[in-house]
């Protein structure tokens, strides 16, 4: 159980526009959850505003308007820092993973000197320490053959062999937050599985506290503790993943009716029927 001194993130009222030719795109809406030491899982279709969440965390979204009651992580206002103290936090206390590998890391470098420099940017250390700290990343994910992989270049290695190295680059630093952006989207089902054993077991035994990112409600409510439903970027429904059976909202019943089931009835999946409603009203509207 989450206790609440164990809340490392603590969201009030998130709201996020982005600026486009014709005004504001609100694509959060006053959302608010804590985050403990605890995998939770954020559900939502494409465009809902799991990933605008994720980066506003981070504060990577430097033309966006981002407004709240309360963002606070470890008790300090993300929104209140200085660049320079985002910059300490940032890639160092809380960290993001992306869906795809390839894009995150320089075509032209070997992946292990891409490990080893993140270390360097982080300590001031030598080059040699760094680099026997990048190798044992490499073999703390699980990679078999640490000496070989150092010396890769990205388009050698597999997706899931460039998960496990972002994965290792994140954990040099020992963070505390972990922002996972639909990081197993690209990768078939075993390293899928792989994968996913890494980051719980960075819950489990590093004790960090793990955002999943994801549109793959089976996958979420199968890995994470709790789950945020998101629509039109608002949070319709916040449960435990072992209760999502009883969900009250029509948009998450919605989205459990349309999951196949192997071994179910061959009836046609039922298709999610929108209503104008399910847009919560905010406060102040008119
Ligand atoms: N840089 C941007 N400028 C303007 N609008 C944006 C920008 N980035 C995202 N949006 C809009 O904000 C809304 C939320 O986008 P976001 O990427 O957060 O959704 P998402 O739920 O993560 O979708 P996906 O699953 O496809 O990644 C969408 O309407 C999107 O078009």
């Amino acid at each position: 159980m989450v206790l609440p001194h164990d809340t490392i993130l603590d969201v009030g009222k998130l709201s996020v526009s982005y600026r486009s030719d014709t005004g504001y795109v609100d694509a959060v809406r006053n959302i608010s959850f804590s985050l403990g030491r605890e995998k939770l899982g954020i559900v939502g279709e494409s465009g809902s505003g799991k990933s605008t969440v994720g980066r506003a965390l981070l504060r990577l979204l430097p033309t966006a308007r981002i407004t709240a009651d309360r963002l606070d992580f470890q008790g300090q206002p993300l929104l209140e820092l200085s660049e320079k103290q985002m910059l300490d936090i940032r890639g160092r206390r809380m960290s993001m993973i992306l869906q795809d590998p390839k894009f995150s890391l320089n075509p032209i470098r070997r992946v292990g000197d891409q490990v080893a420099e993140a270390y360097l940017i982080h300590f001031k250390c030598s080059k040699a320490e760094a680099r026997a700290k990048a190798m044992s990343m490499l073999e703390a994910v699980q990679i078999r053959d640490p000496q070989r992989v150092y010396d890769l270049y990205p388009h050698e290695v597999s997706g899931g062999m460039g998960q496990r190295i972002m994965i290792a680059m994140m954990l040099l630093t020992d963070p505390d937050v972990v922002i996972a952006d639909e990081p197993t989207s690209a990768l078939d089902v075993t390293v899928r599985l792989q994968v996913l054993g890494i980051l719980d077991d960075l819950v489990s035994q590093r004790g960090i506290g793990l955002i999943m990112i994801s549109h793959d409600l089976n996958l979420v409510r199968n890995f994470c503790d709790r789950v945020l439903i998101m629509y039109a970027g608002q949070v319709v429904e916040s449960l435990k993943a072992s209760e999502m059976e009883s969900a009250r909202h029509p948009y998450t019943q919605g989205l459990l009716a349309a999951q196949p089931r192997i071994g179910g009835s061959r009836a046609p999946l039922s298709v999610l029927d929108r209503k104008p409603e399910w847009e919560i009203p905010l406060e102040g509207a008119a």
